[in-house]
């Protein structure tokens, strides 16, 4: 069984577009897992992780009426069965899991993958992750991308939390990895040109993506961001489903 992040009642489960990344503008399915195993002050689907009794900070307490979500309505046990099965009847290939943190489950995600591909070679499995937990190699074998998005200082989450040497590692190494970074202010670009050079990652896999919830927030960033594209040679990336739909779930 999986904890899938629950909308109206049903497990988040939703037919969209990728709207980030290496991917950007592919129709995909998205997964979206409960539970993450950091709390960024900025996160939007901050209904996987930040629980009743709780004391993570987010930027939305000074929101007059923002609460803590409680666990029991915002979570919900899956089967494997019911998630193939509820894949089946939609005709896209691409998968992407997300979260929170999706490799937080991956234990139990292994069996998952395995029915997945056994009923439909012709899956593309995507990996939206934090870069701190290393995949198993079961799951590595089962998996095509990895939108790995390490995050910085502007996430207010502390170093040891979220950097994992080991797990960085890996990605950097894996052909299979591209790296997102959630660019806040132009100050942040210190960090990134130091973690892609002290990891050796190639720069035509980095990206790097305005911080953002609403498409005025987005707007304000893309030209300074570009142009630290265009001197650093990454590629940039929006928030494609952010302009079409703005802050939503199950978009
Ligand atoms: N359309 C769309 N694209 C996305 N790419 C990454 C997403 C995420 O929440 O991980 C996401 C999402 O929530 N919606
Ligand atoms: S790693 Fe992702 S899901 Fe977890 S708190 Fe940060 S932004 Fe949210
Ligand atoms: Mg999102």
């Amino acid at each position: 069984m999986l904890k899938l992040a629950r909308l109206n009642g049903q497990p988040e489960i939703f037919h969209s577009i990728q709207g980030e990344g290496k991917s950007i503008g592919r129709p995909s399915v998205f997964i979206r897992l409960s539970l993450c195993n950091l709390y960024c002050a900025w996160c939007d689907t901050d209904y996987t992780w930040n629980w009743e009794g709780t004391a993570f900070t987010h930027n939305n307490d000074v929101r007059p009426g923002y609460r803590k979500y409680r666990k029991e309505e915002y979570q919900q046990l899956i089967s494997n069965e019911e998630i193939r099965d509820r894949l089946a009847v939609i005709s896209c290939s691409n998968l992407i899991f997300t979260g929170g943190e999706p490799l937080v489950q991956q234990k139990d995600l292994r069996s998952l993958f395995r029915l997945l591909k056994e009923n439909n070679p012709d899956y593309h499995i995507e990996f939206e992750t934090n870069g701190t937990l290393k995949p198993l190699p079961e799951i590595d074998a089962l998996t095509d991308q990895y939108n790995v998005s390490v995050k910085l200082a502007n996430s207010k989450v502390a170093p040891e939390d979220r950097l994992n040497p080991e797990a960085i590692r890996f990605f950097a190494a894996s052909p299979k990895a591209n790296f997102k970074f959630v660019v806040d202010s132009r100050a942040d670009l210190d960090e990134v040109l130091a973690l892609v050079q002290g990891y050796g990652i190639r720069p035509e896999a980095v990206y790097l993506m305005p911080q953002g919830t609403s498409a005025a927030a987005l707007r304000e960033k893309q030209a300074w961001v570009a142009e630290l594209c265009k001197q650093y040679n990454y590629n940039y990336t929006d928030r494609l489903h952010i302009h079409i739909w703005g802050d939503k779930r199950g978009v």
